[in-house]
């Protein structure tokens, strides 16, 4: 910290969040800046207040209420915030991620204390500017937006999203190591369609209609625009928007600015990641796999392309690679005989007679892969299992939607169903499941694996755009980082419990691309992880005399 940035004393230093120690201010900065009689007498370390918090949750009976009590932890010391919670990732990240995050968002409106980011409304149209100046840093990095349009499985609920937002830019932080001031969660409020939502008296969102995709886009681009004015260096990330919306806003700006779409790019990045792995147990190549999407939105789209990519880099050409590929969506397989397809559907709807029923489609098709991305809790039967069972000795089974009662089916239930012969993973952490004397410990194909690293990445390079190349660098940096230990219980991801590092040996590898790319201005530093470790937020207080 640079001394020159403590310009507040007294109360006010006590109450900056940023720059407050709590009882951990020296006495010799206790004088220096006012703050004798303000704090207790003892001095104690942050190791010390880190015990503190621990025992305070340890009486919380919730996750929510835990989720609460660190939100109030981080309004009043986000460094004693950042310490409690890469002190341990395993247990705080289902705490201030997912899945307790989907509960937070349905509550955003009833547990809001202090407000947090920038929210711009499009009732005050022609205002983005003069309300995005209001927010007082000027080094902003990176910015997290959403229009709460799909927030996890949990469909459009309003403001309420905002948590998300929140919730992603701390995983920045704590599992990517980007300094949280660079950083700014934003909602761009647009209303909602959820009547549910917009009837609830504490709703703290634009009680009014969302508007029609063309008024919608003009307002995206006049916050676009604002934002390359005011933070030129500043990468954009786009979040949980409704499905068309987020493939057709990576669309629009993805070649002119720096920006990328977390649903669409991060899940391809993992789903990857997850697929190298489940490669290896089954002895096979993605070549040999035919590959079933239940959900054809943005993330099935994003996965489906990217691993299209895939198949083209391994020399097939992109039809024969799109016929890898099968989509089924609530409406049915894709078939060209469809009307109703998005253009960035077509692709990949099939010549074959229409179905709505899973089964039959999964049966017709006889896929190796499945991939849950629908939003739907328990869309994968037990009929459902049994049959990519019945197709396949070793089926790969992922069950990615979120949160946990949206996953379309649980680790036990996919290892039971298919006599433990799955390979599983989902989007939430669930237990290990022990079934005929053998334990198998489902992975988490979650986001959170690429996004961190990738930004990371970004920030220590200042590179000026975000390339499907940079995914697929992270997917391959994250797979390599599971051992053969692992593997054997069918876990595909690394350790949570080493996240950082995890994130800070994958960004090596993205950042290493993006010098190869050119899409960096930088000379490359001659140790990239060295750099990045160097560059990475430290949960600790500097002195301030
Ligand atoms: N694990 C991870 O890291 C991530 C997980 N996700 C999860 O993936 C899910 C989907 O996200 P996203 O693609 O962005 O959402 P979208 O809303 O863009 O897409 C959802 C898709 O599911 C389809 N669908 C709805 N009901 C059914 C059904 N009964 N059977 C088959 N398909 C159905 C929809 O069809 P239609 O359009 O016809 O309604 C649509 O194609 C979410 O739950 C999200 O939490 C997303 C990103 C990361
Ligand atoms: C994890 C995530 O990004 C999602 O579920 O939308
Ligand atoms: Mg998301």
């Amino acid at each position: 910290m640079d001394q020159s940035k403590v310009h507040a004393t007294g109360i006010e230093l006590l109450h900056n969040p940023t720059l407050n120690k709590g009882t951990a201010f020296s006495t010799a900065e206790r004088d220096k800046f006012g703050l004798r009689g303000l704090i207790p007498d003892a001095v104690e370390t942050i190791e010390v207040q880190v015990q503190r918090v621990l025992m305070q949750l340890d009486h919380k009976h919730s996750n929510i209420d835990r989720f609460v009590y660190l939100t109030g932890l981080l309004d009043t010391n986000e460094t004693l915030f950042y310490r409690v919670v890469m002190s341990d990732p395993v247990r705080f990240l289902p705490i201030i991620y997912d899945p307790t995050i989907g509960e937070a968002c349905t509550k955003f409106s009833h547990i809001i204390r202090r407000v947090r980011g920038v929210y711009l409304s499009i009732a005050q149209k022609d205002s983005v500017a003069k309300c995005l100046s209001h927010w007082p840093d000027r080094d902003i990095r990176f910015i997290c937006v959403t229009n709460g349009g799909r927030i996890l499985g949990l469909g459009d609920i309003g403001a309420n999203g905002m948590g998300i937002p929140i919730g992603k830019l701390q995983l920045y932080t704590a599992a990517g190591g980007v300094p949280p001031e660079h950083l700014l969660p934003l909602f761009l409020d647009a209303g909602s369609n959820n009547e549910q939502v917009l009837a609830d008296p504490l709703y703290v969102g634009l009680r009014r209609k969302r508007p029609d995709t063309e008024t919608l886009y003009r307002f995206v681009d006049e916050f676009v625009e604002t934002v390359q004015q005011r933070y030129p260096h500043c990468c954009l990330h786009f979040e949980d928007w409704t499905g068309s919306d987020a493939v057709h806003l990576l669309q629009r700006y993805r070649d002119r600015i720096c920006c990328y779409n977390d649903d669409i790019q991060g899940t391809a990045g993992i789903a990857l990641a997850g697929m190298i792995n489940a490669l290896k147990i089954k002895q096979g190549t993605l070549k040999d796999e035919k590959i079933f999407f239940a959900g054809a939105g943005s993330a099935g789209i994003g996965l489906a392309d990217l691993f299209v990519s895939e198949l083209i880099n391994e020399g097939l050409s992109r039809e024969d690679a799109q016929n890898h590929i099968i989509m089924f969506d609530e409406k049915g397989l894709l078939v060209k005989s469809r009307k109703d397809l998005f253009d960035f559907q077509k692709p990949y709807a099939c010549d074959q007679a229409p179905t709505m029923q899973l089964v039959e489609a999964i049966k017709i098709h006889k896929p190796t892969t499945l991939i849950g991305v629908s939003t739907v809790g328990q869309l994968f039967t037990q009929e459902v299992v049994e049959t990519m069972a019945a197709l396949n000795p070793r089926p790969i089974i992922f069950a990615l939607s979120n949160p946990t009662e949206h996953a379309e089916c649980t680790a036990e239930q996919a290892y039971s169903w298919s006599q433990g012969r799955a390979i599983y993973a989902a989007g939430v952490q669930f237990p290990e499941v022990s079934l005929n004397g053998k334990t198998y410990l489902p992975g988490q194909a979650n986001n959170f694996y690429i996004f961190p690293a990738v930004a990371m990445a970004i920030y220590v390079t200042r590179a000026n755009r975000v390339s499907d190349a940079l995914f697929i660098e992270a997917a391959r940096g994250v797979a390599e980082q599971v051992d053969q230990a692992l593997l054997q219980k069918g876990c595909l991801f690394p350790p949570q419990s080493q996240i950082l590092q995890i994130s800070f040996n994958t960004a090596a590898r993205v950042g290493r691309k993006i010098f190869e790319l050119g899409i960096s201005d930088m000379e490359p530093p001659q140790d990239m992880l060295k750099f990045i470790q160097e560059h990475s937020y430290k949960a600790e207080y500097p002195p301030y005399c």
